[in-house]
């Protein structure tokens, strides 16, 4: 099972993460993404649900229109843990494809 990072670990690896930051109050990162309109949230939140999908790891979301915001932690270890630097890391991937920071 994947390990919690260490609060050190975390903090260097959101360096390398535009847009993500630390959510107050639990062991979880977060990023609110804006997209043109609702058709390009929802095409954003189909192909993250693939890569979800594919590494059995799954965000926690809400969409409103053209904004999707993410938290992103691992439940089974109570924590962040390089399966969600790696999924935060795959939706920038996302977004940049769809011309949004
Ligand atoms: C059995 C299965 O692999 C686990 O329940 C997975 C599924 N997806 C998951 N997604 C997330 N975000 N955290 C988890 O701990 C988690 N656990």
């Amino acid at each position: 099972m994947a390990e919690r990072l260490s609060a050190e670990a975390r903090k260097s690896a959101l360096k390398e993460l535009p847009g993500w930051t630390d959510t107050s109050g639990r062991d979880a990162i977060a990023r609110t993404f804006t997209f043109r309109d609702f058709n390009e949230a929802f095409g954003f939140m189909a192909r993250a649900a693939l890569v979800a999908e594919k590494n059995d790891h799954q965000p926690e979301w809400r969409n409103v229109y053209k904004t999707v915001e993410v938290v992103l932690a691992t439940h089974d270890a109570g924590g962040v843990t390089a399966l969600d630097i790696d999924l935060a890391k795959a939706m920038n991937a996302i977004a940049r494809q769809l011309g949004v920071a």
